[in-house]
């Protein structure tokens, strides 16, 4: 197993692919496009694609993309559909055995890719244990969900399913599963299904092109943000909506809305730091959305600076993220923006990483200050939000001691004071600098002479003035409002005891996490349940886990 990179981030990223053509393979598309999606998890991936007679191929394992796929790899996984996945956990360890698309044998041959978090696991547990008789292997909430979607098309009995079966069983599991997931699916030489939880909390899109090799037929992907689908020639860029599912084989494409209606709340921090600034989420502009949100706070550290009577010589960015938004600020208030701190291009992000001692090396590795940019002057150091406050401490203490005067940061976001249970690594509230703190005390804890942040409305109307049809965001990271319901306290206690920084290690390698054990089997091998090959365990070489693709077992063909 390769040791843990220290430059993770935050997310999953999940892609399906169908091309018209079930001759072309589709793996190195697909590859393709996780590598687009990279930002969003870089903990592990996975590809899994199914060949001929609907057997499955697959290759999944600790590490970036660059790192798990190869030419050779890439060559094996055979086939004209597939499913792929870029990880970092929010439940369950980082073990390779979670590492995604998860399978499962029965019924027909199930891969599924999960971005989001569940956040009824303990209960999905038992009734797995008590009712559903399936064996949870991993401490994954992704392979819990897999199982869910397997036992509610075991519920139709059938030994060949329909479409209208198939929307079926995703409108039973979104009455089951609570919390956050956009997921692909695919059914063993059937299709790629793609759905999005009632609360379309996390992204998900899809768009087409005209097969490639020629004919009448249509290619088709799903993917977490439209950057992937510019790159690689798809047009038509559509959002799954909310409670969603569509289905697409090669003859037909369907679409259904499975759920009750719910409020539409998607995540207003994938348009602040996930999403890349080029694509366009559930009709929104993230780049746009970055510049709207420098232009609010412009006018926010206006009234500051005014109120204080403090005066700034130069606006700097914080590189990467907070670029647009801070070249907006300084054109706004007319001040010099300048790119002070010089980012190291082959060090990640910071943010999560699995330590905050690692986190803190890394921003000291990742940007340089540049002296003849802070010396003498008053700076505005522009960032897009402040979470634990690692990098903003560091940065201003890098300014400083390059003779900065006056240190004044600005944040796009407000404080963020609460857990996130969506999807976002962000599981204890003590991690966050701004918890039950003030703005003066966050501002002496990462050492600012002063720190603005952006307000909430504005925020909200920086991202909705260009889609007003999205209603609701899910601010909880903010508030402490979930929109989900079922996050109490007892809720959230538990999930810092189990995934705060000082014991998810303990987690990760003891097996501490709160599904396990519960799932009753008396297995306990390393992979996931249905995973006959064992694959899970990947006798993988040191740098990648190329040798885990291994056709999986099953062939059934679907008619
Ligand atoms: O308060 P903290 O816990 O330090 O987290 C906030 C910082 O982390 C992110 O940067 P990151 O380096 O992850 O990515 P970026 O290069 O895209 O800005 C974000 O953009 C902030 O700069
Ligand atoms: N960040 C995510 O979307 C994680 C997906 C899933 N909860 C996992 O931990 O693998
Ligand atoms: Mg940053």
């Amino acid at each position: 197993m390769i040791a843990r990179r220290t430059d993770e981030r935050i997310m999953c990223g999940i892609l399906g692919l169908l091309l018209h053509d079930p001759s072309i393979d589709a793996a190195s598309e697909i590859c393709e496009g996780l590598s687009l999606l990279q930002h969003r998890g870089q903990d592990a991936c996975g590809i899994v694609t199914c060949g001929q007679k609907g057997r499955f191929y697959q290759c999944k394992a600790n590490g970036m993309v660059r790192d798990v796929f190869d030419a050779n790899s890439i060559s094996r996984l055979v086939g004209g559909m597939g499913v792929g996945h870029v990880r970092y956990p929010t439940a369950g360890s980082s073990n390779h055995a979670e590492a995604q698309p998860f399978y499962v044998n029965s019924p027909y041959g199930i891969v599924l890719a999960h971005n989001g978090n569940l956040i009824n696991t303990s209960s999905l547990l038992q009734f797995m244990d008590a009712t559903a008789h399936r064996h949870i292997n991993t401490t994954s909430d992704s392979e819990l969900l897999l199982n869910i979607f397997a036992d509610n098309l075991q519920k139709t009995g059938k030994f060949r399913i329909n479409e209208e079966d198939i929307f079926t069983a995703i409108g039973g599991l979104m009455e089951q599963c609570k919390g956050a997931y956009a997921c692909v699916a695919m059914l063993a030489g059937f299709g790629i299904i793609a759905f999005r939880d009632p609360n379309g909390i996390r992204p998900l899109g899809m768009a087409s092109r005209n097969a490639l090799g020629g004919g009448a037929g249509k290619d088709y992907l799903f993917a977490s943000e439209s950057v992937v689908a510019d790159a690689s020639g798809f047009g038509d860029w559509e959002d799954v909506k909310p409670g969603e599912a569509v289905i697409i084989t090669r003859n037909s494409i369907s679409r259904r809305q499975v759920s009750r209606p719910a409020t539409f709340a998607p995540d207003i921090f994938e348009y602040v730091y996930f999403a890349r600034p080029d694509s366009v989420l559930d009709g929104v502009s993230v780049y746009r959305s970055r510049m709207a949100m420098g232009d609010a706070l412009a006018d926010e550290v206006k009234r500051v600076l005014r109120e204080k009577e403090l005066s700034v010589d130069v606006v700097i960015p914080v590189p990467d993220t907070s670029r647009v938004a801070a070249l907006n600020l300084a054109q706004k208030l007319n001040l010099p923006y300048r790119e002070g701190f010089i980012k190291n291009r082959y060090v990640g992000r910071t943010f999560i990483m699995p330590g905050q001692q690692m986190r803190r090396k890394n921003v000291r590795r990742k940007l340089n200050a540049m002296a003849l940019e802070f010396a003498g002057k008053n700076v505005l150091i522009v960032d897009d939000s402040i979470v634990r406050g690692t990098t903003s401490k560091e940065i201003i203490q890098m300014a400083k001691d390059v003779g900065a005067k006056e240190v004044i940061v600005a944040s796009c976001a407000p404080p963020i004071r609460y857990s996130n249970v969506y999807g976002i690594d962000m599981p204890s509230r003590a991690e966050l600098v701004a918890h039950n703190r003030t703005d003066n005390e966050i501002a002496h804890a990462i050492g600012a002479d002063l720190v603005i942040f952006q307000t909430l409305p504005d925020l909200i109307s920086s991202v909705r003035q260009f889609n007003p049809a999205i209603t609701h965001f899910d601010c909880s990271v903010f508030t402490g409002e979930y929109v989900t319901g079922g996050v109490d306290e007892e809720y959230l206690s538990c999930l810092e005891q189990t995934r705060a920084d000082n014991v998810k290690g303990r987690v990760a390698v003891g097996g501490l996490g709160t599904l396990e054990g519960k799932g009753g089997g008396a297995v306990q091998h390393n992979g996931q349940s249905g995973d006959n090959s064992g694959l899970a365990l990947g006798s993988n070489g040191p740098l990648n886990g190329v040798d885990s693709t291994v056709g999986l077992h099953n062939s059934w063909q679907l008619s």
